[in-house]
């Protein structure tokens, strides 16, 4: 068995949060001894708003790899938070609750910060853990949780709490490539690929912003731009990445099956917004231009490409949603041959 000391530096070697809850269910079976299976759950969405289970990862005793490290595919949509009874206890009492097993007992522990709780854990061990067995599951679960808060800060806007500039060149390329793997190497049959989703990358622009800023001043710009994010976290799902490049520009990297779909995605938060009234600032429009993601891209390609469809849409009236592949279609765009694409596959 690893000790306590080897555990905390594997659960802080990581920058990839995966990696990092992988570490996590590892240290728990290994220092709780008669844990069998550890799994984690996070909550989805607003306090207040429908939410649901994602489930981020689960280890058996035993297991070489935890199921984290693995691929987990799409899940199909997470259960509600309903349908977890006892851990919804949980996760409102911010309690650790044990419970009847057919072999053993169920312990739950909630993954919370000061300031929020975040998930549960849920142990299946063959007794119930004694005090030392609880304090060492709540202090493991602290070090994991200020670990991730570190991380958070490095990689997050601090106005709108939206992923940064900073992180999208790798979290595009974990993104991406992941994807390629799947596409290319696992099975050869296209029949098996018909139902992928592939990514696109859209870039919103808000309409017009520097009025706000000039009739109403940065502080409402500002509270715009906060409501803006909040707008997009509800509009898109939960595997979505959400990025705030700076100023008044935002990028999202969606999954959808196709063109169309994704198209469908942009206009339905390009609706939202358009029907928003903000609090001091009114009504607001954002501009939208989206591109698939090529195998190969560099985030740099993937990225102008979506660029100058919003330039199109800028240009030609505002508060729309321009496809990049159905510009270059229609002849109103010419698709760029000084494309930084590197040539993988
Ligand atoms: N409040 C606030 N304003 C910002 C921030 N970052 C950039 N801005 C402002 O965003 C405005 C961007 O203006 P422009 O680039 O001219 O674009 P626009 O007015 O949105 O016009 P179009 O994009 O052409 O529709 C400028 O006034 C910047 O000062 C920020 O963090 N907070």
């Amino acid at each position: 068995m690893s000790t306590a000391l080897e555990h905390m530096v594997e659960l802080t070697r990581s920058r990839d949060r995966e990696l990092v809850d992988a570490s996590l269910l590892t240290a728990l079976l290994d220092l709780l001894p008669s844990t069998r299976r550890v799994l984690l759950w996070r909550v989805l969405g607003e306090p207040g708003q429908p939410q649901q289970w994602l489930h981020c990862g689960r280890q058996d005793r035993g297991d070489l790899v935890p199921a984290t490290e693995l691929q987990l595919g799409d899940q199909g949509e997470p259960p509600a938070f309903a349908t977890m009874p006892a851990h919804a206890r949980c996760f409102a009492s911010v309690q650790m609750l044990t419970e009847p097993l057919p072999d053993g007992v169920q312990v739950l522990v909630p993954m919370a910060s000061e300031r929020e709780v975040e998930g549960v854990v849920e142990l299946w061990l063959d007794a119930p853990l004694d005090a030392q067995g609880e304090r060492l599951a709540r202090s493991v679960l602290k070090i994991h949780r200020n670990f991730l808060s570190l991380l958070e800060y490095s990689e997050r806007d601090t106005l709108t709490g939206l992923l940064n500039r900073k992180s999208f060149d790798e979290t595009f390329l974990k993104a991406t490539v992941l994807e390629a793997e799947r596409l290319f190497t696992s099975d050869a049959d296209p029949r098996r690929h018909a139902g992928l989703r592939h990514h696109f990358l859209g870039v919103i622009d808000i309409d017009h912003f520097k009025r706000v800023n000039d009739d109403y001043g940065h502080l409402i710009g500002d509270e715009v731009l906060v409501l803006v994010a909040r707008i997009m976290r509800s509009t898109f799902r939960y595997d979505d990445r959400l990025y705030r490049f700076g100023g008044e520009e935002f990028v999202v990297l969606l999954t959808a099956p196709d063109d169309e779909a994704a198209g469908a995605a942009f206009e339905r938060l390009r609706l939202n917004l358009e029907n928003f009234v903000f609090p001091r600032a009114g009504r607001v429009t954002i501009s939208t231009g989206y591109s698939d993601v090529r195998p190969g891209d560099t985030p740099q390609a993937a990225f102008d490409r979506a660029d100058k469809a919003v330039y199109h849409g800028k240009e030609n009236g505002r508060n729309q949603v321009c496809s990049y592949r159905e510009l270059v279609a229609a002849g109103l765009l010419s698709e760029s041959s000084d494309s930084s694409d590197v040539e993988l596959f």
